[in-house]
């Protein structure tokens, strides 16, 4: 069994890189119950908007590993097809019942920018949704390699979304709000913009090297992530977009990187934080390699409201004179994803509503 171990085979991540101080969780103690655990996690979200969980030491965080292991095989088998094959589940309907056009099962490298001139990304994905997985919605068309792996596309993601629940009860705990105020907007079974993406990044040019995958945060709730080389930037809380200010999250064995998405931000009236992150080359010797990544998104049911939580005496009131707009899950992962425009990377200013779209991610 493939297991998500490839650190041992790939030349290891250098020393001489800024490197994000992230909190390093345990799984298995935060789900024993671990008070400092639970703290170290709020405080994270709070701070960073990223931290390490480690997996290992806990049946299921070791099943998610093993998974992730096959999933990187199965990336691997897909993204050889050749690109006509890849292009058939971009089209059969997908834009129009897979959400909208960002949400494609498969973007090919180039699609989307990453920055203002319109310099194209240098990453293919491909992505399948949950409501597909769960028979929540169509089964969109898909390379023959995908259809056979649909129970372990269902795994990891079912396993990821548990994830997702875990830090989503520990995060209501803290924010003393009533129990399943956050978590109850996160069923499996109801429609939601959740899924699964297999994430490739070929070797760059030595001559020409350059971001990969456009800076941006993630919209939804939780995201998992699992990186095997570097090459994942952050920008810490609070810092301005300026080269100096990126720091690489440097992958760990057995552990996932999780971050926060925005309606976590939206929710808790920007006490939790969604932090801004981008791809670049891997770092020093890891350059000459493929990279490979490994997402879950989760997301709320797309009916949820997306204002400020109420019933909690942690998060910051609203503003005097503030009218929240009652947005759902669904409009807001549609505006977010479809009307946000980069005017300038420097300040990364968003446009909601405005223009025409520019092709990020998400
Ligand atoms: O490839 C990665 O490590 C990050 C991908 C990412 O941030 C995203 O798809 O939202
Ligand atoms: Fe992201």
């Amino acid at each position: 069994m493939p297991h998500f171990t490839e650190f041992n085979t790939n030349p290891p991540f250098p020393t001489d890189v800024p490197v994000a101080k992230l909190e390093c969780i345990s799984l298995a103690q935060l789900r024993g119950g671990n008070e400092a655990e639970s703290d170290a996690l709020f405080d994270a979200c709070k701070n960073d908007g990223f931290f390490l969980l480690d997996l290992r030491g806990d049946e299921q965080g070791e099943k998610i590993l093993s998974d992730a292991g096959s999933l990187f095989d199965v990336g691997r088998t897909l993204f050889d097809f050749p690109y006509d094959v890849k292009m058939q589940c971009v089209m059969g309907g997908a834009r129009s019942v897979f959400g909208h056009n960002l949400n494609l099962s498969y973007k090919a490298v180039g699609l989307s920018k990453v920055d203002a001139e319109g310099t194209p990304d240098r990453c293919e994905f491909y992505g399948i949704s949950k409501d597909d997985l769960l028979g929540l919605s169509a089964h969109l068309p898909a390379p023959a390699i995908i259809d056979s792996k649909r129970d372990l596309f269902t795994a990891f993601l079912t396993a990821n979304h548990s994830l997702e629940q875990l830090v989503l009860s520990h995060l209501e705990k803290h924010l003393r709000l009533p129990a399943g105020a956050l978590t109850s907007l996160h069923p499996l079974d109801r429609l939601s913009g959740d899924q699964v993406r297999i994430l490739k990044y070929d070797p760059q040019p030595r001559q020409d090297r350059r971001t990969s995958l456009v800076p941006h945060t993630d919209f939804g709730s939780v995201t998992s992530l699992f990186n095997i080389l570097g090459g994942l930037q952050v920008l810490p809380i609070g810092r301005q977009n300026v080269e100096a200010n990126w720091r690489y999250v440097r992958p760990r064995t057995g552990c996932a990187i999780i971050n926060l998405g925005d309606s976590m931000v939206k929710w808790s009236n920007g006490l939790l934080k969604s932090a801004m992150h981008r791809v670049t080359y891997a770092p020093g010797k890891q350059a000459d390699a493929t990279r490979w990544s490994l997402a879950y998104f989760g997301h709320a049911h797309n009916k949820s409201s997306m204002k400020r939580m109420e019933g909690s005496d942690v998060i910051p009131p609203l503003e005097d004179g503030t009218l929240e707009e009652d947005m759902t899950a669904e409009d807001w992962l549609y505006v977010r994803s479809t009307s946000y425009k980069q005017k300038d990377m420097k300040e990364f200013e968003r446009v909601v509503g405005k223009d025409e779209p520019v092709p990020v991610v998400e």
